[in-house]
């Protein structure tokens, strides 16, 4: 386990190395090219980044919070109403359809408006509107720092259409996603009796409900969308799996300091697919805390069921053939919910040699 020191959680200017934890000032103080820059390098040796002067306002954070707040600290059979997970909707500890378990209860709500409002009516019935207004406002302001890291990220990779990404997830029938995590300090509270919390070595080794030290709030994974943005408050729990030799040492899960002013952004599979691997999706987990509740809201920017994704002719080349078989965000889903959440979802979709010419950009 690395603990990054102080210096690395400094912002630093965009041209000094990375660092552990790679922080880049989203007010582009060295110029946008730089920033672009900066951004590709973060999501290709990292595969995530902490943004600061992000321009989402502090106040549709402080509304969402105090809305999701509100509704966890409701009676366990009134959040109940607003479940089960269908995949949307109110979950405690079972997390997807096939064994996961983890030291939390969360809210998945798809980001459309109309989506939240139906919801809405569940989870506050008092003043449904309330809770829409609040969603809706937040996703709007993360929607748009998805789409500014979107947008800069094709065109530091040279994209013909630097826009290609932030298309798919601005397209009206996109199925982005708002995910709301509450890990209470009692993990107990969501346990029925007999049941025992899952470990760090009960997840690595699929048993995801034994017992000991070292809690699992969230197992680890890969987000599957394009881009996840993701926003705690000051509870840390979050760490990130490092590549062997970007920490020096083999694989080894960093602990991410938590910051309640900024967002952490990871790449997502769909992200690399499109790049054909050159921007990855990192693997990450969340530590159960025993001294204090941590409230994380994520957003996972996705693309229309529909959408084909195939890596973009500007990430492909004759050294670099395409590592993926075109498919479609469906089609991705269907074997993503058919998988445990560790699983490695990626390579379902491996092209085994297939070296045709790349797609057009717009799939
Ligand atoms: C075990 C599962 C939960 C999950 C669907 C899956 O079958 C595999 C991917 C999981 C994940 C991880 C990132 C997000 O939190 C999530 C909403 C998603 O899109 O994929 C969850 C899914 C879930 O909790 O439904
Ligand atoms: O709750 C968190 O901080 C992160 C959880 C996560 O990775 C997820 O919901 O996909
Ligand atoms: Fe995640």
């Amino acid at each position: 386990m690395v603990v990054p020191s102080a210096a690395s959680r400094e912002m630093a200017p965009e041209s000094l190395p990375l660092g552990i934890i790679p922080t880049v000032d989203m007010s582009a103080p060295s110029g946008r090219g730089e920033l672009a820059r900066r951004l590709v390098r973060a999501c290709a040796e990292r595969g995530f980044f902490k943004a600061v002067n992000h321009g989402v306002p502090a106040r549709a954070a402080a509304r969402l919070d105090a809305a999701a707040s509100a509704f966890f600290a409701r009676p366990t059979q009134a959040k109940q109403a607003a479940g089960p997970p269908d995949p949307l909707g109110y979950g405690s500890r079972n997390i997807g359809a096939n064994g996961d378990v983890g030291e939390l209860e969360y809210l998945i709500l798809h980001a459309d408006p109309a989506a939240v409002a139906r919801k809405a009516r569940v989870i506050d019935a008092e003043d449904p509107s309330r809770f829409s207004i609040a969603v809706n406002e937040y996703v709007d302001a993360v929607r748009r720092l998805a789409c500014r890291v979107l947008d800069l990220l094709g065109e530091g990779l040279g994209l013909r259409d630097p826009t290609s990404f932030s298309q798919l997830i601005s397209a009206v029938d996109s199925d982005s996603l708002l995910r709301i995590n509450h890990y209470p300090t009692s993990a107990a509270a969501l346990r029925g009796p007999g049941d025992r919390s899952c470990t760090a070595e009960d997840a690595k080794s699929g048993n995801s409900n034994g017992g000991a030290k070292g809690t699992i709030g969230f197992g680890e994974h890969t987000d599957p969308q394009i881009l996840s943005v993701l926003r705690a408050n000051d509870v840390d729990g979050l760490q990130v799996l490092l590549p062997d030799g970007r920490g020096g040492g083999g694989d080894e899960w960093v602990q991410v300091p938590a910051d309640p002013a900024a967002f952490f952004i990871n790449v997502g599979d769909l992200l690399q697919a499109l790049t054909n691997g050159r921007l990855v999706s990192i693997r990450h987990r969340v530590m159960a805390s025993t001294s204090r509740p941590r409230l994380s809201t994520i957003y996972f920017a996705a693309p229309p069921l529909h959408a084909r994704i195939s890596a973009l002719p500007a990430t492909v080349s004759a050294g670099t053939p395409r590592r993926y078989r075109p498919f479609t965000w469906a089609e991705y889903k269907k074997a993503m919910y058919a998988h445990r959440l560790s699983h490695n979802r990626l390579d379902l979709f491996h092209a085994f040699g297939d070296d045709d010419a790349a797609d057009d950009e717009h799939s």
